[in-house]
Order: C-alpha cells, then structure tokens, then sequence
C-alpha cells in the first residue's frame, strides 16, 4: 500500500462503557431469527427475483422454519409489490409465520406500502432512514433535529395508516440505517422519539434494529455499541433490539454473534450472506456455529445441499467452495496428516458409544447437514497414507493391514507425483487393482487343488496336500507339496521348485461385503532373501484360494520390483 494514502483513512472510536458486561455472556438460545433475503439479498442482485423467483424462496425460508421474513420493499416495484400482494391474496403465508414490508420515510412509499399489505393478518412494517454523520451531511443535507423529524413524520404515518386497515394486527420496526456511523446518543435519540409516536408495549413490543449498514470496525465495538444502546434505554422491555450486520470487514457473524451476547434478540440475515456489497451475516453460518456449541438453532439445516441448489438458481450466484459448513470442500481433506487424524477421530467416534461428536479437524458431523462421509477424504499429493487407506475402506471395503499403509500409499503418491492433479476414487482403485489383483506375470494360477487333508484330534497339526498348475512366462508347470495346510504347503511347492527360498511376515483376510456369494480378502507379506519386502492382496469366494493369489501377487510384484534374470 502506498504510504501517502494512509491519510485517507481514520480508527473507528473506540466506545466508552468501562464496564462492558458482554465478553463473559454466552449464546445459550437462538435468537428469532428474520430472512432478509427478498428483500437486502435481492436488492443487491445483478437480476432480482421475478415473482416465480421470490416464490420459490418465501417456500425455501418458511420450510426451513424462519418466522418473520422481510418480503420486500413494496414501494419499489411492480414485482414487489405484486408480490406481497400475491402471498396475501393467495394465503401463502403460514399462520406461524409473519411477514414484514420495508419502507422508507416517505408518504407516498408508506401509502402505497400499507396498500401492498391490505388484507394481511399480521405485518411488521419496517420503517428507516438513514441517521449517520455521514450521510445526514452529503445525502440529506440536514442536521439532527431534520432527522429526528422525518423519522417521527414517518412513524406518525405509519399510525395514520393503521387506522384504514382494521382487519390487520400491525406491528412496527424502525432502523436508524447506518447505526453504525451514528453518534450512539443521537441514535438512541431517534429511536425513542420514534417510540414516543409508535408507542409500543411489553406485548406489542417495537423492533428497534440496529444495523451495521456498513460494517466499519471490529466485532467488538459493535458489540458495545448494543449493550450501551440496551443500557441506556429508557423503556427497554417495550423494545426487541435487532441485529442486523453485513460483511465489509469479513466479520458479520462474528459481529453478530458478540452483539448477541450483548443484548440483540433477533438477527436479519440472509442464506449464505447473499446482500449488499460482501452481503449480509449469513444465517446458515450463525445458526450452525450455535448448533455446533449444543444449542438449537431452530433452524432445519439438515438438507444443506438443498439450500445451495435453490439459492444457487435463484441468486445466480455461487456459494464459495470453502463456505463455512456449505463449500463443496469444506468436508474435505487433501492432505496427508489431516487425512489420518481423521481416518482415526471417524473409527474413534464410530466405536465409542458417548454420541459426542469428536472428530479431528471437522467441527460438525457432516451427516448432520445432509452431506456425506464419502467425499471427506480426496487424494492427491498432499495426501498420505492414511488417506488412501481410507479411500479403500470407505469406497472400496479393502481394510489395508496398518504395515501395508507405507506400501500402498507410496504406490499412489508415485501417481499423484506423475499426475500432478486429484486422483478420482476409481482411478485409485484401479492403480490397485493393476498393483495387486490383476499383476500375473511371471507366475499365474491355472489350477489348484487340495488333494489330501488330515484333521485328527490325536495329530496337533493338521496336514494337507495341494496339486497345483502355474504359468510361468507362459510355459505350464506342474507343482505339489505337502504341508501343515494348502498355504503352507502351496508355498512349500514353490519354494522347492520354482522360486527358491522366501517367508511369510504377515498374514491377514477378511470378508468383503457383498451378501452371501461375498468375496474375502488375504493380505501376505513375503521377505525375500535379498532382503525386499512386498505385500500381496488375493480375492477369491474361498478364502484358501484367496490366500494361494495373495503369495503369487507379492512374488509377482517381488518379481517386477527387481531386474528379471
Ligand atoms: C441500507 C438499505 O438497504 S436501505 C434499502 C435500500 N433499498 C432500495 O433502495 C431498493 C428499492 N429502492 C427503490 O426502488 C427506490 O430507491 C425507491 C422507490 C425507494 C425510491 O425511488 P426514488 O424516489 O425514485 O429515488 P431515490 O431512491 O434516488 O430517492 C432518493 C431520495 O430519497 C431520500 N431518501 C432516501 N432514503 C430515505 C429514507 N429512508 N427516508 C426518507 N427519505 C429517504 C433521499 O434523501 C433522496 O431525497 P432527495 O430526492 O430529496 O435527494
Ligand atoms: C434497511 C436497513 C435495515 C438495511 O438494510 C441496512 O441498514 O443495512
Ligand atoms: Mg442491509
């Protein structure tokens, strides 16, 4: 940044309150929570919402359980306006739910929005106008008594309003719009000549909202900005002190969140902090770091991709990949140590039986917003071993033994170094199955047969015989042996006349799920006498057979390691 320029810009003050009592609250229940999104969210659309559009969205918002939904600003267009209309005429409101109308404090944009609601059960009307320093000075050119006045004007239309529409329970909000940039005393001044006019009571309670039309300062400052707002009310149980904050400074939920624990009890926000500028707070994002923390959002949340998908259409706008809770990755890891942690925090959760949700690295179970464990862990060359065992278990029902994690993992690290980009789950498997299940050179099975097989309950060891017909280099050769089983003795058969001395290190199977024809899986570690070792996977219906597949897949491999003679 250019030094000379610095000059251009000032601190924010600081606000005086020696005794702030917020910093030791806690979020302990959802505040109510009001969608701004057809309203704040659509004025900053490239192309607003056509009716079908806002439609769409009132169901999207009602069905996820918000209770007060701005609608629109009634005044500003036909759409708007017929919109209102529609959700009247058509009784598309749920008896639960509540709709609010945003007005500036004009007469004739208050007239013609008291016309939008008539009809209507139960409205909030929300009225503002702008208070701050700035905007009193360039926009409005007038000083504060100016202000003061339009907004009592405003409100006392809003009264005389009322009066032509009998059939319809009112209630009011008023904005100071850009609180923010507002002295704090002269904020508090409007709204209670505001409530003066409006005369609201412990049950028909005034919306005050307190909007960071412009975030301008740390978290903390609006923070304190509420709880001397909230102190220094002189009724403050006739009022609902609303939060209502957008994004300049990255920290609208943040903001939100401590203005929370600072008094606010209701929150404006959209889906995804869609809205003016870097948007609003997003409600997807606060509701979820509550639930997070144990406490109920009442929000449903738990078809997240459903939110996406409509939001995406509606808004033609994308939700960024690293969205918190909502980003196509943010369920994902990459790289090698976060994989293992959380390989090992999922087995952990899996087998205890707390319910507490305790995984490295994912603050939320991704299941609880309707996303899958699958794509948690994608590979490249960041990724390690874990993380590939992992894809082979979770995708594919391979349970690599622990010691073969190096060897496999270094296999594919050998193709991600090639690649340079994402292996897909099927290619991995696929570099699996040409390592370890389809390898058939130089030795393949033809044929194998257990001749003989002694069980006595007089012998400790059992005994077997084995025939068996491998092609090697393309040349059939027979073999036979005995042994204290068909492995020992298969390999016993190879030892003495084929490939010479080798010992079995470790020996592990299992079934693979697949019903009752289900397939098992051997894993045989051979050392070579020259020293190398190489892991060998079998699959077959019949676990002996699976094991004999397993032998040649690491002699195979042992094979090709080393140069052939
Ligand atoms: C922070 C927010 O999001 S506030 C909400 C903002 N949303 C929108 O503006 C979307 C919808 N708005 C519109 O469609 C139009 O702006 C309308 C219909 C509301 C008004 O349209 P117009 O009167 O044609 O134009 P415009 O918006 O430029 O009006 C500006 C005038 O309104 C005055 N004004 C602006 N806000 C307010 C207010 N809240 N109360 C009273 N007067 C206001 C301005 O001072 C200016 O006055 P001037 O004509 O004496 O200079
Ligand atoms: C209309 C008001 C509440 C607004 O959207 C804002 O101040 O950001
Ligand atoms: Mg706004």
């Amino acid at each position: 940044m250019k030094q000379k320029y610095i000059n251009k810009y000032r601190p924010y003050p600081a606000v005086v309150m020696p005794q702030r009592s917020w910093p030791d609250k806690r979020i302990e229940k959802a505040p109510t929570w009001c969608s701004v999104d057809l309203r704040d969210g659509n004025q900053a659309l490239i192309q607003p919402m056509n009716l079908e559009k806002k439609l769409e969205m009132f169901r999207l918002i009602t069905g996820m359980g918000f209770k007060e939904i701005e609608v629109g600003f009634p005044s500003a267009s036909e759409v708007e306006y017929e919109f209102t209309r529609v959700l009247i005429e058509q009784n598309l409101i749920p008896e639960d739910v509540v709709i609010q109308v945003l007005t500036q404090a004009r007469e004739h944009l208050i007239h013609k929005t008291f016309e939008s609601i008539k009809g209507a059960r139960e409205v909030i009307v929300h009225l503002y106008n702008s208070t701050s320093v700035l905007q009193r000075r360039t926009v409005f050119r007038m000083n504060r008594r100016e202000i003061v006045e339009l907004a009592v004007k405003g409100a006392q239309l809003l009264k005389e309003e009322e009066k032509k529409y009998p059939e319809t329970r009112f209630r009011y909000e008023y904005s100071p719009e850009s609180f923010t940039g507002t002295e704090l005393e002269f904020a508090l001044e409007v709204c209670e000549r505001v409530m003066e006019v409006l005369q609201p009571t412990k049950e028909n309670r005034l919306i005050i909202n307190l909007p960071a039309t412009v975030e301008l300062a740390t978290p903390n400052i609006y923070a304190d900005q509420i709880e001397w707002f909230c102190r220094n009310m002189t009724d403050r149980e006739s009022a609902i002190i609303s939060l209502h904050t957008h994004n300049d400074r990255g920290c609208a939920v943040a903001a939100t969140e401590l203005a929370l624990m600072a008094g606010g009890e209701r929150v404006e926000g959209t889906l995804f902090g869609n809205g003016e500028r870097t948007g609003n707070v997003d409600i997807v994002t606060l509701a979820l770091n509550m639930f997070t923390q144990g406490v109920d959002p009442e929000l449903d949340l738990s078809d997240i991709n459903k939110l996406i998908d409509v939001y995406e259409r509606i808004c033609r706008l994308p939700v960024h990949p690293r969205h918190p809770y909502a980003g196509e990755l943010v369920y994902t890891a990459f790289s090698g140590s976060h994989q293992d942690a959380i390989n090992k925090g999922m087995q952990a959760y899996q087998d205890g039986d707390s319910g507490r949700w305790a995984v490295p690295y994912l603050p939320i179970d991704p299941s609880d917003v309707g996303r899958t464990y699958e794509s948690i862990i994608r590979i490249n060359s960041q990724s390690g071993k874990g993380g590939v065992a992992y894809v082979m278990d979770k995708d594919f029902g391979f349970k690599l033994p622990k010691s073969m994690h190096p060897e496999f993992g270094n296999v594919i690290q050998r193709v991600t170094d090639k690649e340079g980009r994402e292996l897909q789950r099927r290619e991995i498997f696929k570099t699996f199955e040409q390592e370890y299940l389809k390898i058939d050179t130089p030795y393949k099975l033809k044929g194998f047969h257990v001749a003989k097989r002694h069980i006595s309950a007089e012998i400790p060891e059992s005994r077997a015989e084995i025939e068996a017909t491998l092609s090697i280099d393309g040349r059939d050769v027979e073999i036979f042996a005995k042994g204290n089983g068909p492995l020992d003795a298969f390999c016993t058969a190879l030892k003495e006349n084929i490939t010479g001395d080798f010992r079995l290190t470790s020996y592990h199977e299992h079934a693979l799920e697949g019903g009752s024809s289900a397939n098992a899986a051997a894993y045989i570690e051979i050392r070579y006498p020259d020293g190398l070792k190489a892991w060998g996977i079998g699959v077959d219906t019949d676990i002996i057979v699976a094991s004999i597949k397993a032998v040649l897949s690491s002699l195979n491999r042992h094979s090709n390691l080393k140069p052939r003679k």
